[in-house]
């Protein structure tokens, strides 16, 4: 799919991620525990009724016993999906749990998706309307124009809760964030700018209306549908559209781009024809919206005019000019607000907080994986998505703009304390997991995949190179380009296959290990036998002959197996422990765990190195570490004989002079429980503890893997942690996208 964007993938993959594990991309969790009987009767009969009854004599308590408050209903009836058309209610499905988990992932606003089967505007129109009581407010997305309008105007009027439709207004003001920063880099004054809207639907109408209202003179602007002009007197044209009915000759799109400044394409893939360019003005601006495939593509518009500013609606080419950069945030401030609508000075206001998120200094994490051209200027015109700016800053502005018109029922005294809380909203990893990607992207490492026969990881190496983080090495036997076929691959070819049985680097490979393990016991021969029939020695020796930057194994073979084989060939870095780690990612917070895979009973030095080297880690991926040592024991309470290297840990640390805080020995619920640790009030840590070190390999891989089985957060890892080369063994039961995160982390320096 999308050949000449830099993100591709297969369509089977598309469907693999839907399919796989829970089919869908969402699930309800519960907030409350659930586990004894008296929870039960707490959170259901008798115990409900107690709020129920609250919430019948005081309906504004519903904000503070229910859901409603943090909760967006997301509604299509599927009359326009994307930019593929009137599909229907369900296949407009996935795209609704898109936005909900959008919704979720960019600003924890939890959201459910609707769908509705019918087209009849009243039908709509009652239904939504019905559902007030359930939800803090409503997101109406994808349905067709002129019908979007008439459901949406109706819908604010009636309900006493935000009613938004995001391909209207949710598209306008990003444009419109997006022109005033393209007209400034082209030296435009919006006033004497030439425009050309190409659709003429809920996106078009709304995105003209907008810009019209910033100062684009109504005679500058043509819009333009599948017939062409929109001009004075056309048939067959609805209220909506002729408000922007031009008077003009001009009847089609390529008349009308003839000296034109501006193409705002929100139509459908394809609509602009490279050669109408040709006539634009001087450094034309081309957004071409229309999704999932642009009106043109950024190499097809540049082909004709170099001299461009390209924006799309996609992520995979600069400049992305979405609406996700601005529902989830809009929403973010208008239900922290308790904001009855989301009126025009909350959009002014959104739209301004991007255009001028997009001229300030980039923050380095962001520019890194970004590259250099990521600050201001024709390929940066817009925020990035996943900027973790855009939570602090754009419900900040909507909220005071609420406020400021009177809209806001709850309003926030201390809008400081506000954006404080809004970061602290968001868990950095999930940034910091994104940009890890973008950064692999930015600078494409080679990682060798060294079970290159298993689906999934043959599956991972497809993601892996499609996704353009790298350069796949596979090492297989000469049946690997057939499977990659089985895979959908047309190109195995294009695919680097090291085979021990043919491989011309055979010699320097044996050569290399015999130097290296002849004074251990092992002759040529079994060097030679190794390098044959052992993948792992196979790939860790081309990985320390500079073949590839790091490398992927461990879904065939014991964790401890692939360890042994991997030491006879690669070593731990000068003067560090190797140890392992993994990640628990919540939606708010991230806690390592250490060493979980290599030493099993850790020395005091050990230990302290593994909280150097963890806490490290919880700094490259945006946490200040807090380091508890952990026991059975808080503070020599029990008292034991296994307690000494763990106190001896902290002593060596203190030694060290680290700059990060840390504190042992303590049980578990005293690291991370506040209300535990304040009973040691002389304790060093500030709050709960993030990065757990743990007393021995028992206790570790065990919490680890039940943590990984019966948690509910997402785990990542084990990453390996301080070897000469990166190389990362993964758990047996890996998933393509997890070996995926492995790689980029490791290719990326995340994990070392
Ligand atoms: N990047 C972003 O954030 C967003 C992008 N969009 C994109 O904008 C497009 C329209 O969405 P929306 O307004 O919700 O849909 P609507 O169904 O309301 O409007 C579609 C409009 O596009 C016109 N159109 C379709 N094909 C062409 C063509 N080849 N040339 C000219 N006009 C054409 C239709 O004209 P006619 O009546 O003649 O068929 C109609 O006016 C979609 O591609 C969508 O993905 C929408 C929202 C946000
Ligand atoms: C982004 C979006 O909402 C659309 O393309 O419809
Ligand atoms: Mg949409």
């Amino acid at each position: 799919m999308s050949n000449e964007s830099n993100v591709q993938f297969s369509e089977r993959e598309a469907l693999l991620f839907h399919s796989e594990g829970r089919p869908g991309k969402i699930e309800i969790i519960a907030s409350k525990p659930m586990a004894t009987q008296r929870d039960l009767a707490l959170a259901y009969s008798p115990g409900v009724a107690v709020p129920v009854l609250a919430i019948a004599q005081d309906p504004a308590l519903a904000y503070d016993y229910t859901a409603k408050g943090n909760l967006v209903a997301v509604i299509s009836n599927g009359t326009a999906i994307l930019g593929l058309g009137n599909l229907g209610a369900l296949a407009s499905k996935p795209v609704m749990e898109g936005k909900a988990v959008l919704f979720k992932r960019f600003a924890d606003v939890d959201s459910i998706d609707i769908e509705l089967k019918t087209e009849d505007v009243d039908r709509i129109i009652d239904a939504v309307e019905l559902m007030e009581p359930s939800f803090g407010g409503i997101n109406l997305e994808d349905i067709k124009a002129p019908e979007c309008f008439v459901i949406e105007q109706t819908l604010r009027e009636r309900m006493n809760i935000p009613v938004f439709h995001d391909d209207q207004h949710g598209t306008a003001i990003i444009a419109a964030a997006g022109l005033i920063n393209a007209l400034f880099l082209t030296g435009r004054d919006i006033k004497t700018t030439k425009m050309v809207v190409n659709g003429a639907g809920a996106a078009a109408i709304a995105c003209a209306a907008l810009i019209k209202a910033m100062g684009l003179p109504g005679d500058n602007l043509l819009m333009c549908d599948r017939t062409g002009v929109i001009y004075q007197g056309r048939e067959g044209v609805n209220q909506w559209q002729s408000a922007h009915a031009a008077v003009t000759d001009r009847r089609t799109l390529e008349e009308a781009l003839d000296g034109a400044d501006v193409f705002l394409g929100l139509s459908a893939a394809g609509a602009l024809p490279a050669e109408y360019l040709a006539k634009m003005a001087p450094k034309p601006i081309i957004f071409a919206m229309a999704n999932p495939d642009p009106e043109i593509s950024p190499p097809d518009a540049k082909r004709v005019r170099p001299d461009v500013i390209i924006a799309t609606g996609r992520s995979d080419y600069p400049n992305q000019i979405n609406n996700v950069l601005c529902f989830p945030f809009i929403f973010r401030g208008a239900l922290d607000v308790r904001a009855t609508t989301i009126n025009d000075e909350m959009k002014v206001a959104a739209s301004q907080a991007l255009a001028a998120l997009a001229r300030q200094q980039v923050p380095e994490e962001v520019a890194v994986a970004y590259g250099v051209q990521h600050s201001f200027g024709p390929d940066y015109i817009i925020p990035a998505p996943f900027d973790p700016r855009l939570m602090e800053i754009v419900p900040v502005a909507v909220a005071k703009a609420a406020m400021d018109s009177g809209v806001a029922t709850k309003p926030i005294l201390d809008l400081e304390a506000y954006r404080q809380s809004l970061k602290a909203r968001l868990n950095p990893t999930t940034s910091v997991l994104t940009l890890a990607y973008e950064g692999a992207r930015a600078h494409p490492k080679r990682v060798l995949f060294a079970e290159g026969e298993e689906e999934t990881v043959l599956r991972a190496a497809i993601a892996f190179k499609d996704g353009g983080y790298g350069v796949p090495v596979l090492v297989g036997r000469d049946d690997v380009p057939d499977r990659l076929r089985a895979l959908g691959v047309t190109d195995p070819s294009a695919y680097e296959l090291h085979n021990s049985r043919n491989s011309p680097l055979v010699p320097r490979m044996v050569d290399f290990l015999y130097e290296r393990l002849q004074r251990r016991g092992y002759l040529r021969r079994d060097c030679e036998r190794m390098i044959n029939q052992d993948r792992n020695i196979f790939g860790a020796v081309l990985l320390q002959l500079g073949e590839a930057d790091a490398m992927i194994t461990g879904t065939t073979r014991t964790y401890a197996h692939t360890m042994r084989e991997i030491r006879r060939v690669i070593d731990p870095a000068a003067g560090r422990t190797p140890f392992g780690i993994h990640l628990m990612v919540g939606q708010s917070h991230t806690v390592f765990l250490a060493d979980t895979t290599v030493n099993e009973r850790p020395t005091a030095e050990e230990l302290a190195d593994i909280a150097e080297d963890t806490a490290a880690v919880a700094r490259r991926m945006g946490h200040e570490p807090r380091v508890a040592f952990l026991s059975y024991s808080t503070f020599g309470n029990p008292g034991g004989a296994f307690l000494d290297n763990i106190r001896e840990a902290v002593t060596v640390l203190d030694g060290r002079q680290v700059s990060f805080e840390y504190e042992g020995e303590m049980a578990a619920d005293v690291a991370l429980n506040p209300k535990q640790l304040a009973n040691f009030p002389f304790a060093r840590l500030s709050g709960p503890a993030n990065v757990l070190v743990m007393p021995g390999l028992q206790s570790a891989n065990i919490s680890a893997k039940l943590l990984r089985e019966l948690g509910g957060d997402a785990v990542i890892g084990p990453m390996l942690i301080g070897m000469e080369k990166s190389v990362q063994i993964a758990p047996m039961t890996s998933t393509a996208s997890e070996l995926v995160t492995l790689a980029v982390l490791a290719a990326g320096g995340i994990a070392r």
